[in-house]
């Protein structure tokens, strides 16, 4: 069955590794299930014949294989739901790994979202998406074992009654049949894709409310979101109309083909088996005898329909799960592509690391919309000598920051910065950055100063910071993070929330910006880097907090790049950077102390 999936399915191998077990199991319970419903239904035959005969020791036997035949059901019927659970799940899990460690890999998530040109809505894919792929496609694997063992079942059966004859018209009617359904059936993976996609949107309206609910409840904003939310609910329920009624009409086809049509195939298939039976039609025994046949072989044909129709039925849900799958690997390879804009040839080539220096030389700082932001700039930042980059909103100040972090590929030039970690300490850095937003992450208060690192490596960096004196500090920890909240002017929050350094609160709701810029600086402090990258990161704290903070930094030796308009910072910084007019220009000059 040809489906219409694009791109590349590199992400279905991870499907079937190791998974073989759980298939092995669906597959011998649906067998296992058809071969007992079989067995009740003949029984069932069996049974009034012995009542008739009234032979009870028969009755009592089939009786007791009866009630083995049922707890045999009984447990196949819920362990076949589970087994189909698992192996969505044990897909699921698959598929998530290999998506995340893509995902998460380089950056990759901000790449997806601000270097592609399309609305990525990864969160649905990776969600809401992929448990309805893994669900629907467990489903199809029960559901395609049956039909494919009963049409070679039905089909020997139908060469035993009819000859090649019959099998050769049943087989003609199925493939003119799955031939015509093929060609009349409307793009179901497309409609699929397109709802899927809606639903997403509609959902990214909600959880967008959620997060921009105070500015918007200033604003008195509720009434445009409404209008807003309402529309993409309207677009998603005109789309699912439209699919309903696709979905209904060719359904009505469908049922014409595979269930109502068969009908005639099956008495014209009992007419040339009538007469091509030998014998004399005027003797009762041989009418009988021809009567009986002739309702065997409506069965048989009959049974064979149902397979089909049921096969016909797969190809439908084929067709819609190729939507589904469609969005799953044009993420991957999304996300395949992001890693090759990280692996790709010229940025490696111009990306040079060194402790001591950040080193723009001859850089292009240019937007993934190929704005020119600043043209071959040439600058040097070494240890102690900050440099203050300044110039009006929207001239480039963030991208150039966001070109040293390698969030943007650099276009031409030459870049030397730290790394990330310094090699000399694990836990060390080289070169830490603190956004224009500021960022609270989901955990304790302590977890918001250590952050990106987990508690157990936040205590083996402050271990080895206290190893040199104090020794037998209980909490090391959490003493060398009560001393950076001091710095931070924060250490009101210890007392003031529940739980200390454990309080987990939802700190984007509880602090005001101000508090939260001071939370990021408090995670400069943690990390101590050599180079702290400060994008206007301090802007929304007083003149005197943030000269504080300068001095604080400027004392654990860390340089700053700033990009700030406050002269205030003017005498923490060496050098200045002015992008003059964000077509390209900048200039460079020295501050005098
Ligand atoms: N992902 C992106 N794709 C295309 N253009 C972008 C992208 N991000 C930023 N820009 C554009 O690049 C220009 C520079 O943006 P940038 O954030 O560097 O400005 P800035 O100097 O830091 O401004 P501000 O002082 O307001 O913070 C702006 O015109 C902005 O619209």
């Amino acid at each position: 069955m040809g489906l219409p999936l694009r791109g590349n399915l590199r992400f279905v191998p991870t499907l079937f590794d190791k998974q073989g077990a759980q298939l092995l199991a669906v597959g011998f319970l649906v067998l296992s299930r058809t071969w007992i419903s079989d067995r009740i239904a003949s029984l069932n035959g069996t049974t009034v014949k012995y009542v008739l005969e009234q032979d009870k020791a028969s009755f009592i036997r089939l009786i007791g294989v009866s009630v083995l035949q049922s707890a045999a059901n009984a447990f196949i019927a819920p362990s076949l739901r589970h087994f189909t659970a698992r192996l969505a799940l044990g897909w699921r899990i698959r598929l998530t790994k290999h998506l995340l460690k893509s995902y998460m890999m380089n950056n990759a998530f901000y790449k997806v979202f601000y270097m592609s040109n399309k609305s990525i809505d990864a969160d649905q894919r990776l969600t809401n998406d992929l448990e309805k792929l893994t669900a629907d496609l467990s489903g199809l694997v029960t559901g395609m074992v049956k039909p494919s063992v009963d049409i070679l079942w039905f089909t020997w059966r139908m060469k035993m009654l009819t000859g090649r004859r019959g099998v050769a018209i049943l087989y003609a009617y199925m493939l003119l049949g799955l031939g015509f359904l093929r060609t009349a059936a409307p793009d179901f993976g497309e409609l699929t894709s397109q709802e899927q996609q809606l639903e997403g949107i509609f959902r990214f309206m909600h959880e967008r409310l959620r997060t921009h609910a105070e500015s918007v409840a200033f604003f008195g904003g509720g009434s445009r979101e409404k209008a807003m939310i309402e529309s993409r609910f309207k677009k998603l329920v005109d789309h699912s109309l439209l699919n309903l009624k696709k979905k209904w009409l060719f359904g009505i086809l469908d049922d014409f083909i595979t269930k109502q049509l068969p009908h005639n195939v099956t008495w014209g298939l009992s007419l040339l088996y009538a007469l091509d039976h030998q014998g004399d039609r005027a003797m009762t025994s041989t009418q009988g005898e021809l009567a009986h046949a002739l309702r065997f072989l409506a069965s048989v044909v009959s049974q064979s329909f149902l397979a089909f129709g049921d096969i016909l039925e797969l190809n439908r849900k084929f067709l819609e799960l190729s939507g589904g799958i469609n969005r799953i690997s044009e993420l991957d390879e999304l996300l395949n592509a992001a890693h090759s804009v990280t692996r790709g040839s010229t940025t490696n080539k111009r990306d040079f690391h060194s402790e001591d220096v950040i080193s723009f030389s001859r850089v292009d700082i240019i937007t993934p919309a190929q704005k020119m932001l600043a043209k071959k700039l040439t600058c040097d930042v070494l240890q102690e000598k900050s440099l203050l980059v300044t110039g009006p909103n929207g001239s480039g100040k963030s991208s150039i920051f966001r070109v040293l972090r390698g969030l943007w590929p650099i276009a031409s030039g030459k870049l030397t910065k730290p790394s990330q970690n310094t090699k000399e300490d694990q836990w060390g850095c080289g070169i830490f950055y603190v956004p224009q937003r500021p960022y609270t992450c989901l955990g304790t208060l302590r977890d918001q100063i250590i952050y990106p690192l987990s508690r157990e490596e936040a205590e083996m960096k402050s271990s080895k910071l206290y190893a040199k004196g104090e020794t037998s500090v209980d909490n090391v920890l959490d003493m060398h993070l009560g001393t950076i909240l001091q710095h931070v002017r924060l250490n009101y929050l210890l007392e003031r929330e529940e739980g200390g350094w454990d309080a987990n609160l939802n700190w984007e709701d509880i602090l005001s910006l101000g508090e939260q810029q001071r939370l990021g600086m408090a995670r400069l402090f943690f990390h101590k880097p050599n180079f702290g990258i400060l994008d206007e990161c301090t802007n929304a704290t007083s003149v005197d907090v943030e000269e504080h903070l300068y001095k604080v930094a400027k004392s654990m030796g860390i340089t700053v790049v700033t990009s700030s308009q406050r002269p205030a910072l003017i005498p923490f910084h060496s050098l200045e950077l002015r992008l003059i007019d964000g077509e390209g220009n900048w200039e460079l000059r020295s501050i005098e102390q």
